[in-house]
């Protein structure tokens, strides 16, 4: 029988032979990664990456702004690490022009993504090329046509009513309010009420949040608690950003959690609607007449479809309930934020150019006319060139998406490098916005550059890539303008906002877009 002391003996060997085993496995992985990343094919510039995280302990947390540092440092294309997998990044219009426009796919097989679960479902990060064109070409059909851009027309001057009586409701030292806040509750129940003609009341819900001792008698809506709504969709965000970077050893399951638990609670509020209407459509009697997207997705393959032109031989079966999540809740979460931050960013640029804002104004007063509250047409907003100018001159400078992404699926040539299939790239958006290589006098804000009869000379091909380009981009684009522009001309015709502080800069979190969360601005009407 061995004796106690020899059994400590031994078990102090094998545990000085374990920490020597993994001391030796380190070494050798560490030797073999250099070996690899030192012998690597097409060995472009770039930080030198670490073991298991690559570079993301650099990342500043904001792509667009560590994009700028690293091309200041390694030209126009450069390699970065995102844990162990490559990322090559493109920061010239004939580069990224090419992937932006031949590549249909975002990123590749990431395991972060399948645990999130939307590498396969809905539109935004599916990578199956069959189930995402089919999925795209319902929200193409119902947001990207004339009819989707006049129906966005006349929700947003609905909507933009509602809130001008909960304004009224305002104590007079209130007319200072944040507009990040009650922007992104209008841009989330204009998309909800034109993808599925329901309402929330999300600026009643959030005025009420806001004036506990006034508030006003809430509808019952489809969305009770749609200020949360809201927060979870930004943080659905957060939460693609967490899991396509992080590596599978380094995520913290207590953030994971949170995380897939947003995701569930936002199914769980959509699911409901979804049932409800399904049952609906079932026990309805008559023909269904309505063509907004939630029936469009309810009704294919059923014997009441309502779609024309959108199924096809890989696609017969009627759409399961959690498919049909996912496709409503991409536009949800693509539509809200984006147009949010976008509109705060124009009312950041006017209030820091009054001569802007004036011409601006003056354009309004001419083609709406003197009754400031009439009522706006497609057809006027069709004529507002200037108020468009000044969309696209915000969208130039301050790109809501400033790094985009794309993943070959065959080996491509770039620049005289070949890349194997899987292949990330970055593009770095809002360099190429601003690169005097393209842009005559770029950091200047010049709407006048868009104008027809003034265009910037300069621009060339592939260089404003605010929504995108080829078969990813973005299918709201439509509905975006014609909201945004309806509801800059609602604003600015009536009233006079202006910074409560011109000096601070435009606040926004950074989560694979800007998400600007706070803008406090004052708000009279003109005289
Ligand atoms: C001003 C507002 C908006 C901006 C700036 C914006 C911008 C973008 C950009 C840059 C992309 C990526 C395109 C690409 O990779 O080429 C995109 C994709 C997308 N957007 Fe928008 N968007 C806006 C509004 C909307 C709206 C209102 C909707 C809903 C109808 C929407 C739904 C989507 C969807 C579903 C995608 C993914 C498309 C795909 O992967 O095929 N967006 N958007």
């Amino acid at each position: 029988m061995m004796s106690l002391k020899s059994l400590s003996v031994l078990s102090e060997v094998s545990a000085t032979n374990y920490l020597l085993l993994f001391v030796i496995g380190l070494v050798t992985y560490i030797v073999l990664f250099y070996y690899r990343y030192f012998t690597r094919t097409n060995p472009l510039p770039g930080p030198l990456p670490l073991p298991i995280v690559g570079n993301l302990l650099q990342y500043p947390g904001d792509a667009g702004k560590w994009v700028k540092q690293l091309r200041q440092t390694y030209g126009d294309m450069f390699e970065i690490y995102l844990g162990s997998a490559k990322a090559v990044c493109l920061c010239r219009a004939d580069l990224a022009g090419k992937l932006m426009t031949s590549s249909p796919i975002r990123t590749p097989p990431n395991d972060g993504l399948d645990e999130l679960g939307v590498s396969n479902k809905g539109i935004l990060v599916n990578r199956n090329h069959d189930d995402w064109s089919y999925n795209r070409r319902f929200l193409q059909k119902t947001t990207a046509s004339p009819k989707g851009a006049r129906e966005a027309i006349e929700s947003t001057q609905v909507l933009f009513n509602e809130m001008e009586e909960l304004w009224k409701r305002l104590d007079d030292d209130e007319n200072e309010i944040d507009f990040a806040g009650w922007i992104s509750q209008f841009t989330f129940e204009n998309i909800l009420l034109l993808t599925t003609k329901l309402r929330s009341y999300a600026l009643t819900n959030y005025y009420n949040t806001k004036n506990p001792h006034n508030k006003v008698v809430e509808p019952k809506g489809t969305i009770s608690e749609s200020e949360s709504f809201v927060k979870s969709l930004r943080t659905q965000f957060n939460a693609v950003c967490f899991f396509l970077l992080t590596p599978k050893i380094l995520r913290n399951s207590e953030t994971s959690k949170q995380f897939l638990n947003n995701k569930a609670w936002i199914t769980t509020n959509l699911l409901k609607i979804i049932k409800d209407r399904r049952a609906q459509i079932e026990s309805s009697e008559e023909k269904i007449d309505s063509q907004d997207l939630l029936t469009q997705l309810l009704t294919v393959n059923t014997d009441k479809d309502v779609t024309r032109n959108i199924v096809d031989d890989k696609h017969t079966k009627k759409m399961s309930d959690d498919d049909v999540r996912a496709n409503l809740m991409d536009p949800l979460v693509g539509g809200t934020v984006t147009t949010a931050t976008t509109l705060c960013a124009i009312v950041y640029y006017l209030a820091h150019h009054p001569e802007v804002q004036k011409r601006m104004v003056q354009e309004l007063d001419n083609v709406l006319g003197k009754d400031r509250d009439s009522h706006i047409t497609f057809e006027q907003v069709d004529k507002l060139e200037y108020t468009d100018a000044v969309f696209k001159e915000v969208s130039r400078l301050f790109p809501v998406i400033p790094v985009n992404v794309r993943t070959n699926l065959e080996p491509d040539e770039i620049a005289g490098y070949t890349f194997p299939p899987n292949t990330q790239f970055m593009i770095d958006i809002e360099g190429i916005h601003c690169s005097p290589n393209y842009w005559s006098d770029p950091d200047t804000f010049n709407p006048d550059r868009w104008l027809s009869t003034t265009s910037d000379k300069k621009r060339a091909k592939n260089t404003y890539f605010q929504f995108g380009g080829g078969a990813r981009m973005c299918p709201g684009m439509k509905l975006a303008l014609a909201e945004v522009k309806t509801f800059m001309a609602l604003l600015y015709r009536k009233y006079d906002v202006e910074l409560v502080d011109n000096e601070s800069p435009l606040h926004y979190k950074y989560a694979l877009i800007k998400i600007c969360e706070e803008l406090r601005v004052k708000i009279k009407p003109r005289n």
